[in-house]
């Protein structure tokens, strides 16, 4: 099954737009974690138990794993979810972007290695660092368009013929490089009127929306501006308002997780239609 096929079927078997972001950071673990060498591993599998009835994806971001060598706990979360959730697509946020052979290498990384059913793409190298990625047909490429941090604009609203790069980057990809229908975008929740132009540039892309949760971004806002006419298109990324939303130290994490994800669910949900 393709990414877009299975993102399409999550989105409606769990009636979510909502991507589980997995960023764990080990200081705001619970304490029961700190100490444990498998810790992220299990930290994320109980945030993955508890909300995988809610979420349409789950984003697990290199970085976060990385920084503490621990790609082989990445690596043991990913088979988790695909045993365990292999109806919900797994996306690795890693914003990958050199020349092609190197570009190569990094989609096996994401797909051979972690089985990621997509991966975030950085766009700036221009096409031949994109079109490696396109040699898994099946899986998704996240190209970034408008992102959810201020200093975006410093870039993507400069003006290229007329239009914000933003704009340009999106109709190249709807354009030209979607040939297999493998790709996406990434659009910041912070910024909803871009959100729109983006949609109406691309059609019924899939978008994923950063933003909400910890950097503020307004769900009613996002949603309106983002959905397709079917209520759907979107991949709305909340990873810090659901990993630590435990306000008090041995509060039940998992619990509290899974409450803060299902009311963003449904507040997402309420603004479909
Ligand atoms: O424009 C972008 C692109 C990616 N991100 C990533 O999404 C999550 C957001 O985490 P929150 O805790 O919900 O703020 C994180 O992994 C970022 O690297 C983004 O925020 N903006």
């Amino acid at each position: 099954m393709t990414f877009i096929n299975k993102l399409s079927a999550a989105w409606t078997a769990n009636d979510s737009l909502l991507c589980v972001g997995l960023d764990p950071d080990l200081a705001k673990l619970p304490a029961q974690f700190q100490n444990d060498p498998q810790g992220i591993y299990h930290f994320c599998r109980e945030i993955i138990d508890a909300t995988a009835d809610l979420a349409c994806s789950f984003k697990p971001q290199i970085a976060y794993f990385a920084a503490l060598s621990a790609e082989d706990q990445l690596q043991q979360i990913c088979d988790y979810v695909r045993e365990h959730y292999p109806h919900i697509p797994l996306i690795l946020d890693a914003k990958r972007g050199d020349i092609g052979a190197t570009a190569r290498q990094y989609a096996r990384e994401a797909y051979d290695r972690y089985g990621a059913d997509a991966v975030t793409v950085n766009p700036y190298m221009g096409f031949d660092s994109v079109e490696p990625y396109m040699e898994w047909s099946e899986r998704g490429v996240i190209i970034l368009c408008r992102t959810s941090n201020a200093g975006g604009s410093d870039l993507q609203f400069l003006d290229v013929g007329g239009q914000p790069l933003y704009q340009h980057v999106a109709r190249l990809v709807a354009e030209k490089w979607n040939a297999n229908g493998q790709c996406a975008l990434v659009v910041g929740a912070t910024f909803p009127e871009e959100l729109a132009q983006v949609r109406a540039i691309v059609g019924d892309m899939p978008l994923l929306v950063p933003g909400i949760g910890a950097q503020g971004g307004d769900i009613a806002a996002t949603v309106t501006s983002g959905r397709t006419a079917n209520g759907a298109g979107m991949m709305i990324n909340s990873s810090r308002a659901i990993l630590y939303a435990a306000a008090q130290p041995g509060e039940d994490f998992a619990a509290a997780a899974r409450r803060v994800a299902e009311e963003t669910r449904n507040a997402i949900n309420q603004y479909r239609a």
